[in-house]
C-alpha cells in the first residue's frame, strides 16, 4: 500500500468540504503530491498517475477550490467534466450528486443518452458531465451562448484519448474552442493513467501565464501493484476473428490457474454470446482441474437466479452482460463482490466505474464487435478494463492479462508499459475541423486560423515530430 501522508489529510479542507472525502481519512501519496498544484494553486494542471490511484479526488479538489473562491448560491460556479466514456460520466454524476449535492451544487449529465432539449436545466447546473462528442455538438450550437463563456473549470478525464484515431481530434478541437470561447479565466485540469510525454500535454493546456503545471507518477505509486502480462497467440491467415476468439476459451483455465493466485478473476469478452460460451468451456475444464478448485460458495437456497447460467454459477463460473435480467445481474455482481464466485466472464458492461474485487483481469481478445464489424478496443477502453484489477478497497496486488494475436503483442506491451508517445490525430481530420471553426466564426481570417492551429496539440507535436505528420524537419 502506498504510504498515506497525514499532514495532507482531509483535515486541511475547510469544514464544509470535508464531507466530499468522507470515504477515506487521508489523501494517498499521489493526491498529497498533487495537492499544491491542484488545490493551493489555480494554474492549469495535468496529472498522470496509474489506474486506481485516486485521480478523481484531484478533480474534486479543483471543484472545491472553485467553490472556495465563490459563495452560495454558487451563481458563478460552472464546471464541465469531460470523459470519453458515457459510463464514466454516469459514475461521476452519481458520486458527485451525493457529495456535492448536499453542498447546493446541481450536476447534469449530458451525453448521447440524454435529451438535447435539456438546455435550460444545463444552464442551471453547476457541474456538467459530458463526452467530447456531445460537448462538441453542443458547443457548436451554443457558440454565442453565455453558458460557454461562464465555464470556470474544465476537467478532462483520460486526456490521452487525444491520440485516438477517431475521437482524439474531437477532444482536441473542443479544448481549443473552450480556450477561445470563455470570457473570463477558465482553468483546465486533466488526468490520465498513461502519458509518457506529459510536458507536451502541459504545453498544449497552457494559458497566458505559460504551460500547465504537471505531475507524473509512475507505476511504483500505484496503490495496488499491478503485474501486466501480454500473451500473443497465433492466428492463422484463414482463421476468422470468431474462431480465434473461440480458440482462446480453451486457454482460459490455464491462464486463471497461473495468474489468479486462487483469487477472483474477471474476464472481459467481446460479445454476450462469447461470455456465455467462455464460461461454459471453463466450467467443463474446471471439473478436470485439480489444483485450482472452482467452487462456488453461492448457496442455492440464497438465490432466486432464474437465468440459464445458474448451473455454471454453482460451479463457480458466472457470466454477466446486458442481456441478463437486471435482478440476476445484481445477484451475480453481489456474489462476485463477496468473493463467492471465483470467475466471472463479462462484456464491457462491468468495465467502467464498478469497484469489484478482481485480483486478476483477463482481456480475452483485443477485438470487439461494433455495428456488425470487428475493431480493436480503444486504448481508453482497454485501460478501463485493466483498471478493474486490484481496486484499493479489496487488494494489495493484482494481475492483468491481455490475450491477443501474436502480431499485436508488441503494440499492447507498449501500451501496458505506457511507452507510446501521445501524438495528435487532428491532422487526419484537419480540413473538416477547420471548416467547422470557420462556420462557427471562431476563425474568420488567416491570422485567426494560425492562432487556432497554434492552440492545438497537433502544433506542439508537429514541431517535435514532423515526420509523423508527413512533414520534413526543414518545412
Ligand atoms: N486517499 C484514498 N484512500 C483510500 N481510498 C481511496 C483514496 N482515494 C481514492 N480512493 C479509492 O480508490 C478507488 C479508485 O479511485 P479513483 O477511481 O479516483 O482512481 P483513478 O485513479 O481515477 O482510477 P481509474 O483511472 O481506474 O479510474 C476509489 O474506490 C476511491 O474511493
Amino acid at each position: 500500500m502506498t504510504k498515506n501522508t497525514s499532514k495532507l489529510g482531509a483535515e486541511n479542507l475547510s469544514f464544509g468540504f470535508r464531507s466530499v472525502f468522507s470515504e477515506f481519512p487521508f489523501f494517498n501519496y499521489v493526491q498529497s503530491k498533487a495537492l499544491d498544484d491542484v488545490f493551493y494553486s489555480g494554474k492549469n494542471f495535468v496529472a498522470c498517475a496509474p489506474t486506481g490511484s485516486g485521480k478523481t479526488a484531484l478533480f474534486e479538489l479543483a471543484i472545491i477550490r472553485l467553490l472556495m473562491q465563490n459563495s452560495e448560491p454558487w451563481n458563478e460556479v460552472k464546471a464541465v467534466y469531460m470523459a470519453p466514456i458515457k459510463a464514466l460520466c454516469s459514475q461521476c454524476f452519481e458520486n458527485w450528486n451525493k457529495t456535492f449535492g448536499p453542498l447546493g451544487l446541481r450536476c447534469k449529465e449530458l451525453t448521447g443518452d440524454t435529451q438535447i432539449d435539456d438546455f435550460f436545466e444545463i444552464q442551471d447546473s453547476h457541474i456538467i458531465l459530458t463526452t467530447p462528442e456531445k460537448w462538441d455538438s453542443m458547443t457548436r450550437k451554443w457558440k454565442d451562448n453565455c453558458l460557454l463563456q461562464q465555464v470556470k473549470l474544465f476537467l478532462i478525464d483520460e486526456v490521452h484519448v487525444v491520440k485516438d484515431a477517431t475521437r482524439g481530434a474531437t477532444l482536441e478541437v473542443v479544448v481549443s474552442r473552450m480556450k477561445a470561447g470563455t470570457c473570463g479565466p477558465m482553468r483546465i485540469v486533466a488526468v490520465s493513467a498513461t502519458i509518457p510525454n506529459i510536458s507536451d500535454i502541459a504545453d498544449w493546456l497552457s494559458d497566458e501565464s505559460g504551460p500547465a503545471t504537471y505531475l507524473a507518477m509512475d507505476e511504483s505509486h500505484r496503490p495496488v501493484k499491478l503485474r501486466k502480462v501480454v500473451l500473443g497467440f497465433p492466428c492463422g491467415q484463414n482463421q476468422t476473428e470468431f474462431k480465434f476468439d473461440l480458440s482462446l476459451n480453451y486457454k482460459m483455465a490455464n491462464i486463471i490457474q497461473i495468474y489468479s493466485d486462487q483469487k477472483p478473476a474477471l474476464v472481459f469478452c467481446s460479445t454476450r454470446k462469447g461470455a456465455q460460451q467462455a464460461a461454459t468451456v471453463l466450467a467443463k475444464d474446471a471439473r478436470s482441474l485439480k489444483s485450482y478448485t472452482l467452487r462456488s460458495n453461492y448457496h442455492l437456497n440464497n438465490t432466486v437466479l432464474c437465468f440459464s447460467g445458474l448451473e455454471l454459477v454453482m460451479l463457480g463460473v458466472g457470466y454477466h452482460h446486458a442481456g441478463i435480467e437486471l435482478s440476476d445481474r445484481k445477484l451475480i455482481e453481489k456474489a462476485f463482490t463477496q468473493a463467492d464466485l471465483p470467475v466471472l466472464f463479462t462484456t464491457r458492461t462491468l468495465a467502467m466505474g464498478v469497484n469489484l474485487p478482481a485480483h486478476l483481469v483477463v482481456i480475452k481478445s483485443t477485438m470487439q464487435y461494433v455495428a456488425g464489424s470487428c475493431e480493436e478496443y480503444s486504448d481508453a477502453d482497454l485501460l478501463q478494463m485493466i483498471g478493474r484489477a486490484g481496486r484499493p478497497q479489496f487488494d494489495t496486488s493484482a494481475t492483468a492479462v491481455i490475450m491477443t494475436k501474436t502480431q499485436n503483442k508488441d503494440k499492447y506491451t507498449k501500451l501496458m508499459n505506457g511507452v507510446e508517445i501521445i501524438e495528435s490525430s487532428l491532422h487526419s481530420h484537419l480540413v473538416e475541423h477547420l471548416n467547422a471553426e470557420i462556420v462557427l466564426q471562431t476563425i474568420s481570417d488567416v491570422n485567426m486560423a494560425l492562432d487556432w492551429i497554434r492552440s492545438t496539440f497537433l502544433y506542439i507535436r508537429a514541431l517535435k515530430n514532423p515526420s509523423h505528420y508527413g512533414q520534413s524537419s526543414e518545412q
